[in-house]
């Protein structure tokens, strides 16, 4: 259940609130505290008692790390002033400034000897992720090792045992493919459908066209989590079918890639047809740039910072592990 719930409270609000307000939370029976914590979140979201997070971006030397330090910037949050990186040598060799401060590089062998000192210097400090596939587990062992909440944006890699790790190690996170907004309210659409309506469009024929920047390895994740839920619907489909458009050319004359894009964007087409091909539906994603995951990684952020801070008034056990749609449920996009 989430701590932070948007909902109707009947009459029960102007008590809880009153009662969350006058006489202090932890003066309600325990039982009841889950009902007041609404109260609390009522009173929290128009306070600024939840600590600002202090957010750490891994890896700022990469195109997303970028642009979660300039979505940062622009939220007049804190950017902690290290960085994780892929290995000792660029941390010895490479430099960086990120808005007219140093940013120091840590390697892998390094940043288990340092990251006590930043905690202690940040105490509200998130950790941001966005490295390599091929590195998720090895980040999300680091987070739960040292205890750093963190939100992840990284694909690939084994994601149930990533979920299950990261769940049972109680420590807070919100890991999600895509953390744009539109998109996950997108995703949650075809979740949603898949819930209520299990097995739809059984017998349809599915295709799946995705096109990013060259330089992206893996197949889009996103593009995973919407087949998931589309194979809930019936279909029967996996993601090795899925097809990569990587190749410039055929990125701007077949998926309408603008040239100006070609370095960043992810263009997704889900075709679905009937066995006898007499009902077709086509459903596009199409986005230009990084801002719009970069935003909804620092709405994560707040979130996140919004759900430690509940855990710690109520001194009840809540979840620890969100998604961005819990993000987008709580009405936590700015
Ligand atoms: N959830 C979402 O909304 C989104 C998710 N993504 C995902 O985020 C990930 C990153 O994407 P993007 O920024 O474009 O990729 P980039 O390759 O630009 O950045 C990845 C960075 O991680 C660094 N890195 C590699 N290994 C390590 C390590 N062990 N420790 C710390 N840093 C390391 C790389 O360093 P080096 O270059 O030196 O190897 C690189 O700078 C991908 O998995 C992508 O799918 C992307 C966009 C949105
Ligand atoms: O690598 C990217 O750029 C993106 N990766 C995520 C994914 O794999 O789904 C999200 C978005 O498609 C951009």
């Amino acid at each position: 259940m989430l701590l932070h719930q948007r909902g109707v409270w009947g009459s029960q609000k102007q008590q809880l609130h009153r009662g969350s307000q006058s006489r202090g939370l932890l003066s309600i029976p325990r039982s009841q505290r889950h009902a007041s914590c609404k109260g609390l979140v009522v009173q929290a979201l128009k306070s600024s008692e939840v600590p600002k997070p202090q957010i750490m971006v891994n890896s700022m030397t990469g195109k997303m790390g970028q642009a979660v330090a300039d979505a940062t910037r622009r939220a007049g949050l804190q950017l902690v002033p290290y960085t994780l990186c892929a290995s000792d040598v660029a941390a010895a060799s490479k430099s960086m400034t990120a808005d007219g401060q140093q940013i120091e590089l840590v390697g892998p062998e390094t940043r288990d000897a340092v990251i006590g000192a930043i905690k202690e210097q940040y105490p509200n400090l998130i950790m941001v992720d966005y490295t390599v596939p091929d590195v998720i587990h090895s980040m999300a062992d680091f987070y739960v090792k040292h205890g750093t909440p963190f939100v992840m944006g990284t694909t690939g890699g084994d994601r149930m045992r990533l979920l299950c790790e990261v769940d049972a190690s109680n420590v807070f996170a919100v890991i999600a493919p895509n953390m744009g907004k539109q998109i996950v309210a997108f995703q949650a659409m075809f979740e949603q459908a898949a819930a209520s309506y299990p097995g739809a469009f059984s017998g349809y024929k599915l295709r799946v066209i995705e096109s990013h920047q060259s330089t992206k390895k893996d197949t889009s994740g996103t593009a995973k989590a919407v087949v998931a839920s589309l194979n809930d619907l019936g279909l029967n489909f996996d993601v090795s079918q899925i097809e990569l458009v990587r190749e410039p050319k055929q990125q701007m004359e077949v998926m309408r890639v603008p040239e100006s894009a070609l370095g960043g964007h992810a263009f997704h087409t889900y075709q679905l047809v009937s066995e006898d091909g007499s009902v077709a539906f086509e459903f596009k994603h199409n986005v230009v740039g990084r801002a719009t995951y970069a935003e909804g990684t620092v709405d994560a952020c707040l979130f996140l910072a919004m759900q430690m801070h509940l855990a710690k008034e109520l001194d009840v056990p809540g979840r620890t592990l969100y998604n961005m749609t819990d993000v987008l449920r709580a009405g936590a996009m700015r």
